[in-house]
Protein backbone atom coordinates (compact mmCIF):
# COMPACT_ATOMS: atom_id res chain seq x y z
CA UNK A 1 0.00 0.00 0.00
CA UNK A 2 3.18 2.37 -0.25
CA UNK A 3 2.50 4.17 -3.27
CA UNK A 4 -1.73 4.50 -1.45
CA UNK A 5 -0.43 5.56 1.67
CA UNK A 6 0.33 9.48 0.12
CA UNK A 7 -3.53 9.30 -0.86
CA UNK A 8 -4.80 8.21 2.95
CA UNK A 9 -7.84 10.03 3.52
CA UNK A 10 -6.99 11.08 7.16
CA UNK A 11 -9.65 10.34 9.81
CA UNK A 12 -10.71 6.97 7.84
CA UNK A 13 -9.05 3.33 8.97
CA UNK A 14 -8.99 2.46 4.60
CA UNK A 15 -9.95 5.37 2.73
CA UNK A 16 -7.65 6.29 -0.45
CA UNK A 17 -8.62 8.96 -2.87
CA UNK A 18 -6.60 9.52 -5.73
CA UNK A 19 -7.63 12.74 -8.56
CA UNK A 20 -6.81 12.37 -12.20
CA UNK A 21 -5.77 8.82 -11.94
CA UNK A 22 -6.88 9.04 -15.37
CA UNK A 23 -6.06 11.86 -17.62
CA UNK A 24 -8.45 13.99 -19.73
CA UNK A 25 -7.56 11.75 -22.94
CA UNK A 26 -7.86 8.64 -21.40
CA UNK A 27 -11.13 9.57 -20.20
CA UNK A 28 -12.43 10.76 -23.53
CA UNK A 29 -11.10 7.19 -24.89
CA UNK A 30 -12.36 5.65 -22.24
CA UNK A 31 -16.28 7.26 -22.62
CA UNK A 32 -16.19 6.65 -26.46
CA UNK A 33 -15.62 2.71 -26.03
CA UNK A 34 -18.18 2.66 -23.66
CA UNK A 35 -20.74 4.40 -26.04
CA UNK A 36 -19.25 2.21 -28.74
CA UNK A 37 -20.00 -0.81 -26.79
CA UNK A 38 -22.76 -3.46 -28.06
CA UNK A 39 -26.34 -2.50 -26.41
CA UNK A 40 -26.84 -5.96 -25.66
CA UNK A 41 -23.78 -5.19 -23.20
CA UNK A 42 -26.61 -3.33 -21.06
CA UNK A 43 -28.17 -4.88 -18.13
CA UNK A 44 -31.22 -2.33 -17.67
CA UNK A 45 -32.01 -1.74 -13.76
CA UNK A 46 -35.21 0.51 -12.88
CA UNK A 47 -32.99 3.50 -12.00
CA UNK A 48 -30.18 3.18 -14.41
CA UNK A 49 -28.01 0.64 -16.49
CA UNK A 50 -24.66 -1.39 -16.03
CA UNK A 51 -22.66 -3.74 -17.86
CA UNK A 52 -20.27 -6.69 -16.26
CA UNK A 53 -17.14 -7.23 -17.62
CA UNK A 54 -14.47 -10.05 -16.55
CA UNK A 55 -17.28 -12.31 -16.48
CA UNK A 56 -20.56 -12.85 -14.26
CA UNK A 57 -20.36 -13.83 -10.50
CA UNK A 58 -22.90 -16.85 -10.48
CA UNK A 59 -24.14 -19.58 -7.72
CA UNK A 60 -21.79 -19.77 -4.67
CA UNK A 61 -20.37 -16.51 -5.50
CA UNK A 62 -18.17 -17.87 -8.25
CA UNK A 63 -16.69 -15.72 -11.09
CA UNK A 64 -16.99 -17.54 -14.49
CA UNK A 65 -14.48 -15.39 -16.63
CA UNK A 66 -14.54 -13.63 -19.62
CA UNK A 67 -11.57 -12.10 -21.46
CA UNK A 68 -11.41 -7.77 -20.38
CA UNK A 69 -11.98 -5.59 -23.13
CA UNK A 70 -8.44 -3.84 -24.45
CA UNK A 71 -9.62 -0.72 -23.48
CA UNK A 72 -9.52 -2.36 -19.28
CA UNK A 73 -6.41 -3.67 -19.14
CA UNK A 74 -3.87 -2.49 -22.58
CA UNK A 75 -5.05 0.49 -23.41
CA UNK A 76 -5.56 2.92 -21.23
CA UNK A 77 -4.50 -0.22 -18.88
CA UNK A 78 -6.74 1.13 -16.14
CA UNK A 79 -6.48 -2.77 -14.66
CA UNK A 80 -2.90 -2.79 -14.63
CA UNK A 81 -2.67 0.48 -13.14
CA UNK A 82 -4.68 0.13 -10.46
CA UNK A 83 -1.75 -3.32 -9.52
CA UNK A 84 0.85 -0.54 -9.77
CA UNK A 85 -0.62 1.20 -6.94
CA UNK A 86 -1.13 -1.68 -4.52
CA UNK A 87 -4.24 -1.68 -3.78
CA UNK A 88 -4.61 -5.11 -4.39
CA UNK A 89 -1.39 -6.62 -3.08
CA UNK A 90 -3.68 -8.59 -0.48
CA UNK A 91 -6.41 -10.04 -2.68
CA UNK A 92 -6.28 -13.17 -3.80
CA UNK A 93 -5.62 -12.66 -7.80
CA UNK A 94 -3.25 -9.73 -6.72
CA UNK A 95 -5.51 -7.27 -9.11
CA UNK A 96 -9.07 -6.62 -10.11
CA UNK A 97 -10.80 -9.43 -12.07
CA UNK A 98 -14.20 -7.80 -12.22
CA UNK A 99 -14.94 -4.28 -13.35
CA UNK A 100 -18.78 -3.05 -12.84
CA UNK A 101 -20.08 -0.61 -15.40
CA UNK A 102 -22.86 1.86 -13.95
CA UNK A 103 -24.19 4.76 -15.53
CA UNK A 104 -25.79 7.39 -13.62
CA UNK A 105 -27.57 10.49 -15.32
CA UNK A 106 -28.33 13.28 -13.38
CA UNK A 107 -31.04 12.14 -10.45
CA UNK A 108 -30.29 8.64 -10.80
CA UNK A 109 -28.19 6.89 -7.94
CA UNK A 110 -28.41 3.48 -6.09
CA UNK A 111 -29.51 2.85 -3.01
CA UNK A 112 -27.22 2.26 0.43
CA UNK A 113 -25.79 -1.35 -0.02
CA UNK A 114 -23.40 -3.77 0.60
CA UNK A 115 -21.07 -5.38 -1.73
CA UNK A 116 -21.77 -8.86 -0.83
CA UNK A 117 -19.27 -11.93 0.16
CA UNK A 118 -18.32 -12.74 -3.40
CA UNK A 119 -15.55 -10.04 -3.17
CA UNK A 120 -11.98 -9.49 -1.59
CA UNK A 121 -12.92 -6.47 0.84
CA UNK A 122 -11.40 -3.78 -1.43
CA UNK A 123 -13.02 -1.62 -4.00
CA UNK A 124 -11.68 0.62 -6.78
CA UNK A 125 -14.14 2.86 -8.04
CA UNK A 126 -12.85 5.51 -10.87
CA UNK A 127 -15.18 7.84 -12.18
CA UNK A 128 -15.74 9.20 -15.55
CA UNK A 129 -17.60 12.47 -17.50
CA UNK A 130 -19.06 13.68 -13.78
CA UNK A 131 -18.67 13.68 -10.11
CA UNK A 132 -20.68 12.61 -7.53
CA UNK A 133 -21.02 12.68 -4.15
CA UNK A 134 -20.45 9.25 -2.41
CA UNK A 135 -21.92 8.58 1.10
CA UNK A 136 -21.17 5.66 3.77
CA UNK A 137 -23.47 4.44 5.82
CA UNK A 138 -23.96 2.49 9.29
CA UNK A 139 -26.24 0.19 10.59
CA UNK A 140 -28.16 1.46 13.48
CA UNK A 141 -27.26 -0.14 16.81
CA UNK A 142 -30.83 -1.68 17.60
CA UNK A 143 -30.55 -4.88 15.22
CA UNK A 144 -33.57 -6.08 15.40
CA UNK A 145 -35.20 -2.42 14.30
CA UNK A 146 -36.91 -3.42 10.95
CA UNK A 147 -35.37 -0.99 8.06
CA UNK A 148 -37.30 1.75 6.75
CA UNK A 149 -36.80 0.28 2.84
CA UNK A 150 -36.17 -3.28 3.57
CA UNK A 151 -35.25 -3.73 0.24
CA UNK A 152 -32.05 -1.06 0.42
CA UNK A 153 -30.33 -3.50 3.04
CA UNK A 154 -29.35 -7.12 3.64
CA UNK A 155 -31.07 -8.55 6.77
CA UNK A 156 -33.81 -5.89 7.14
CA UNK A 157 -31.38 -4.04 9.75
CA UNK A 158 -31.87 -0.27 9.76
CA UNK A 159 -29.86 2.07 8.36
CA UNK A 160 -28.54 5.32 10.02
CA UNK A 161 -29.57 8.16 7.65
CA UNK A 162 -27.32 10.43 8.48
CA UNK A 163 -23.89 9.18 6.61
CA UNK A 164 -21.16 8.66 8.63
CA UNK A 165 -18.62 9.71 5.26
CA UNK A 166 -19.25 11.87 2.42
CA UNK A 167 -16.94 12.17 -0.39
CA UNK A 168 -16.50 14.03 -3.49
CA UNK A 169 -15.52 11.98 -6.31
CA UNK A 170 -14.33 14.52 -9.10
CA UNK A 171 -14.16 12.91 -12.61
CA UNK A 172 -11.61 10.60 -13.49
CA UNK A 173 -10.28 10.16 -9.64
CA UNK A 174 -10.56 6.65 -8.14
CA UNK A 175 -11.35 6.00 -4.69
CA UNK A 176 -10.20 2.88 -2.95
CA UNK A 177 -11.79 1.63 0.16
CA UNK A 178 -10.81 -1.20 2.21
CA UNK A 179 -11.24 -2.54 6.28
CA UNK A 180 -14.33 -1.59 8.19
CA UNK A 181 -15.88 1.08 5.49
CA UNK A 182 -16.07 -2.22 3.24
CA UNK A 183 -17.02 -5.13 4.96
CA UNK A 184 -19.09 -2.92 7.62
CA UNK A 185 -20.88 -0.19 6.67
CA UNK A 186 -23.04 0.76 3.35
CA UNK A 187 -22.69 2.81 0.62
CA UNK A 188 -24.63 4.60 -1.71
CA UNK A 189 -25.46 7.77 -4.31
CA UNK A 190 -28.40 10.07 -3.68
CA UNK A 191 -30.81 10.64 -6.45
CA UNK A 192 -30.34 14.18 -7.54
CA UNK A 193 -29.43 16.72 -10.59
CA UNK A 194 -27.31 18.92 -8.63
CA UNK A 195 -24.85 19.15 -5.00
CA UNK A 196 -25.86 22.20 -3.32
CA UNK A 197 -22.86 23.07 -1.01
CA UNK A 198 -24.10 25.54 2.68
CA UNK A 199 -20.09 26.36 3.01
CA UNK A 200 -17.73 25.11 5.35
CA UNK A 201 -17.35 22.05 3.70
CA UNK A 202 -21.21 21.47 4.61
CA UNK A 203 -23.44 19.21 1.64
CA UNK A 204 -27.16 20.13 2.10
CA UNK A 205 -28.79 16.41 1.83
CA UNK A 206 -32.17 16.03 0.09
CA UNK A 207 -33.63 14.95 3.84
CA UNK A 208 -32.45 18.93 4.95
CA UNK A 209 -29.91 17.62 6.90
CA UNK A 210 -26.27 18.51 5.89
CA UNK A 211 -22.84 16.09 5.64
CA UNK A 212 -19.51 17.29 5.90
CA UNK A 213 -17.39 16.33 2.69
CA UNK A 214 -14.38 14.90 4.11
CA UNK A 215 -12.00 14.53 1.19
CA UNK A 216 -12.38 18.40 0.08
CA UNK A 217 -8.55 19.40 1.08
CA UNK A 218 -7.73 16.95 -1.88
CA UNK A 219 -10.22 17.65 -3.84
CA UNK A 220 -7.97 19.32 -7.45
CA UNK A 221 -10.68 21.57 -9.28
CA UNK A 222 -10.83 24.75 -7.14
CA UNK A 223 -13.77 26.04 -8.95
CA UNK A 224 -15.78 22.93 -6.66
CA UNK A 225 -13.27 23.79 -3.88
CA UNK A 226 -14.47 27.57 -3.45
CA UNK A 227 -18.26 26.21 -3.94
CA UNK A 228 -17.81 23.39 -1.40
CA UNK A 229 -15.59 26.02 1.58
CA UNK A 230 -17.82 28.88 0.39
CA UNK A 231 -21.51 27.74 -0.85
CA UNK A 232 -22.61 26.95 -4.43
CA UNK A 233 -24.19 24.25 -6.54
CA UNK A 234 -22.28 21.63 -8.59
CA UNK A 235 -24.81 20.65 -11.27
CA UNK A 236 -24.50 16.89 -11.77
CA UNK A 237 -23.49 15.44 -15.53
CA UNK A 238 -23.81 11.75 -16.64
CA UNK A 239 -21.33 9.85 -14.76
CA UNK A 240 -19.77 6.41 -15.56
CA UNK A 241 -18.10 4.45 -12.84
CA UNK A 242 -15.92 1.56 -13.08
CA UNK A 243 -16.00 -0.63 -9.70
CA UNK A 244 -13.56 -2.45 -9.65
CA UNK A 245 -12.73 -6.26 -7.18
CA UNK A 246 -11.36 -9.13 -6.98
CA UNK A 247 -13.99 -12.34 -6.66
CA UNK A 248 -12.22 -14.37 -4.59
CA UNK A 249 -13.53 -17.45 -6.16
CA UNK A 250 -12.84 -18.01 -9.58
CA UNK A 251 -14.46 -21.24 -11.96
CA UNK A 252 -11.53 -23.64 -13.92
CA UNK A 253 -13.01 -25.81 -16.42
CA UNK A 254 -14.90 -24.29 -19.83
CA UNK A 255 -18.38 -23.21 -19.78
CA UNK A 256 -19.83 -22.21 -22.87
CA UNK A 257 -18.76 -18.88 -24.43
CA UNK A 258 -16.67 -17.98 -21.50
CA UNK A 259 -12.50 -18.16 -21.73
CA UNK A 260 -10.78 -20.94 -19.61
CA UNK A 261 -8.46 -18.92 -17.16
CA UNK A 262 -7.63 -18.66 -13.46
O1 LIG B 1 -21.12 3.99 -9.03
C1 LIG B 1 -20.54 3.93 -7.96
O2 LIG B 1 -19.66 4.72 -7.66
C2 LIG B 1 -20.91 2.87 -6.97
C3 LIG B 1 -21.36 1.60 -7.60
C4 LIG B 1 -21.58 0.52 -6.59
O3 LIG B 1 -21.61 0.74 -5.41
C5 LIG B 1 -21.73 -0.88 -7.03
O4 LIG B 1 -21.79 -1.13 -8.25
O5 LIG B 1 -21.79 -1.77 -6.17
FE1 LIG C 1 -21.53 -1.05 -4.25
Amino acid sequence: MDLLAEHHLQGTSAVFYIPNFISEDEEQYLLRKIKDSPKQKWKMLNNRRLQLWGGEVLQKNILFRQEFPAFLNDFPDVLGRLRLLGAFNQSPHKGPNHVILNEYHPGQGIMPHEDGPSYHPVVATISLGSHTIFHYYRYNKDKDSLSVDPGSTRMGRSVNPAPSLSLFLEPRSVVVTTGELYTTHLHGIDEVDADTFTGDGFLLLPNGSHSQIVNRHMIKDETVVRMIESGGTVERTTRYSLTCRDVEKVASGRVAGVVNRT
